[in-house]
């Protein structure tokens, strides 16, 4: 179905503006071909005038093969007192080659005279000149209309004189700017449904974020006419960003019946919007809305009760039509919903009726008063499930550890640790070095459990967390360590909870080598009976 509302991405150019967000060229190229995948319309690749980086990409960008996007480029308006055929930026746009530009011109009758320091009639003149020059040259023309909102609240008739301007100039768009993110959904309203009352091109609509509002604004700008949106992915760019397009589109497409992507297109949104994290170098925040890990993921009791009756109860969409997924967490807030949930994609078959469903539940609620957190340790907590059906996965019992610390003045730290385990009935001692307490350890209940399960040399610890509990304890308080391990294909997480660091790192890493050898049943071989081996029983390193 063709698209009622044309997509214009700035997160190569406006996005950028966000602090802590740089792009080498390649990761431009990639991010413009993942926006044409998704259906975007126009993908504004940077500001030639600015840099040699945003004017490579536009060379480079030629040999992109896009199904449907346009590459545009953005600049300003000429200089007061330039010719536009002697502003370096109009040039530097005509040099990128780009079929489309965007460019920002003042509105505002304050930011005309206070930052461009020129009259309001050379300011209408600027933005005539530099329309017309593009579109002399066969270039298709947005006119971003920089502070418009705000403008037309201080002047109206002079903003609307500005956009005039740019229409009788031959501009195919106007985008209205709320450039400083201070305006509400109610104002951006009634603001477009007056411009529409003055110009005929395409109205369209760049919303900022500073009032929380940018998505908002956008999607109440498109109810009152506007056709052309501006936005970035994941709601990057300057200050606290722009309207965040991941949000957008579903919005218009699932929520307003406006058809803006594929169905298909729209399935990729969780992918696009975490490879586009991925290259940007942000962390995905597990809250960003639709997208985000916890955007379908139930908590409470009642909620996973409701959800596994009917999803809508407590689901704005589904999350497969945005390509997410439902998750139900466990914790303290969990009920028998959460545990049967999680049991089910374990593949555990667990009866509503089985008394193991109550023992777990209040197991693991009595874990979580002492510290655990379940939600972030699953391997643990599957540990716990199975261990609660009766499933038994002690493969060694802890006779007794001990760690030695050794630090000379001026001289190198050292730590040994020496652990003792029963494994099927036979006690083995190993001791091994580390360069820290939890590494000592590690390293001796591997070499020592490694005789009897090779298996343990296939994985490794792939993270280390800790948290103190109850800070105002001090060194009283209680530690949690989080461990997450991997043999290299999966990870897990598991978690330890004690007064001590060194007890909590042992519970963590127990868990992790249970859940692993668990997983891999099937290869877990025995080594060499130990009666067979001389001194079979003790072994002292
Ligand atoms: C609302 C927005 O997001 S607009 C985009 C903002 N993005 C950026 O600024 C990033 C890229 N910018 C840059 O690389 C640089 O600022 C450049 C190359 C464009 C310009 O650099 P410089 O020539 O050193 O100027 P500088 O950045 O200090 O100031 C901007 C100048 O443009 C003028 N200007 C601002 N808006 C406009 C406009 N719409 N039309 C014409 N001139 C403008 C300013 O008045 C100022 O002029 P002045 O130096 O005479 O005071
Ligand atoms: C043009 C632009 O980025 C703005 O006005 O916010």
């Amino acid at each position: 179905m063709a698209a009622q509302v044309k997509l214009y991405d700035t997160t190569l150019r406006d996005g950028t503006q966000g602090e802590g967000i740089s792009l080498s060229v390649d990761d431009k190229l990639k991010i413009a071909e993942k926006l044409d995948q998704m259906g975007v319309h126009y993908i504004e690749g940077g500001w030639p005038g600015s840099n040699p980086k945003d004017m490579n990409f536009f060379e480079r960008a030629k040999d992109l093969s896009l199904q449907q996007a346009v590459i545009t480029a953005f600049g300003s308006t000429r200089r007061p007192d330039f010719k536009a055929e002697n502003d370096p930026n109009l040039q530097r746009i005509l040099d990128s080659g780009v079929k489309a530009a965007a460019i920002f011109g003042k509105t505002w009758d304050f930011h005309v005279t206070e930052a461009l320091q020129t009259t309001l009639e050379e300011n209408v003149n600027m933005i005539y000149d530099s329309v017309y020059f593009l579109k002399e040259n066969g270039i298709e023309v947005i006119f971003d209309a920089e502070h418009f909102f705000d403008g037309y609240k201080h002047n109206a008739r002079y903003a609307i004189e500005t956009i005039k301007a740019a229409e009788e100039a031959g501009a195919d768009c106007v985008a209205l700017c709320d450039t400083n993110g201070g305006s509400l959904p109610g104002e951006i309203a009634s603001i477009v449904k007056e411009v529409k009352k003055h110009v005929t091109i395409e109205v369209g609509i760049h919303c900022h974020n500073d009032g929380e509002l940018g998505v908002a604004n956008t999607l109440e700008a498109v109810n009152a006419g506007a056709v052309h949106i501006q936005g970035t992915i994941n709601g990057y760019g300057e200050r606290c960003g722009n309207a965040n397009l991941i949000s957008v589109i579903p919005n218009l497409q699932l929520k307003m019946g406006i058809q803006c992507v594929t169905d298909n297109q729209l399935k990729q949104l969780t992918e696009a919007s975490k490879y586009i994290h991925e290259l940007a170098n942000q962390i995905p925040p597990n809250s960003q809305p639709f997208t985000g890990k916890s955007a379908f993921a139930h908590k409470g009791g009642m909620h996973v009760s409701a959800v596994l009756k009917h999803p809508e109860t407590y689901e704005h969409i589904e999350p497969e039509q945005i390509g997410n997924e439902r998750r139900v967490l466990v914790s303290e807030l969990a009920g028998q919903s959460n545990l049967l949930f999680k049991a089910e994609e374990l593949g555990l078959s667990l009866d509503k009726k089985d008394p193991a469903v109550k023992e777990t539940i209040e197991k693991m609620k009595a874990m979580e008063h002492k510290g655990y957190q379940y939600e972030a340790a699953e391997a643990s907590f599957e540990l716990l499930i199975r261990n609660g059906m009766g499933e038994d996965h002690d493969y060694f019992q802890l006779d007794h550890f001990k760690i030695i610390t050794h630090k000379e003045k001026d001289g190198d730290f050292t730590t040994e640790a020496v652990v003792k385990v029963n494994i099927q009935g036979q006690s083995v001692m190993t001791a091994a070095e580390g360069n820290g307490p939890v590494n000592a350890l590690d390293h001796a209940l591997r070499k020592t459990i490694g005789e009897y399960y090779p298996l343990i040399q296939e994985m490794y610890l792939s993270d280390y967390k800790v948290r103190v509990l109850d800070e105002a304890e001090a060194t009283a308080s209680k530690v949690r360590v989080l461990i997450e391990s991997s043999d290299g294909k999966d990870t897990w997480s598991t978690i330890g909870v004690s007064g001590n660091i060194i007890e909590a790192s042992w519970h963590a890493l127990v868990d992790s080598i249970r859940y692993y050898f668990m997983k891999q049943q099937h290869q877990l071989k025995r080594a060499e009976p130990i009666a067979s081996i001389p001194n079979a029983g003790v072994k002292n390193h």
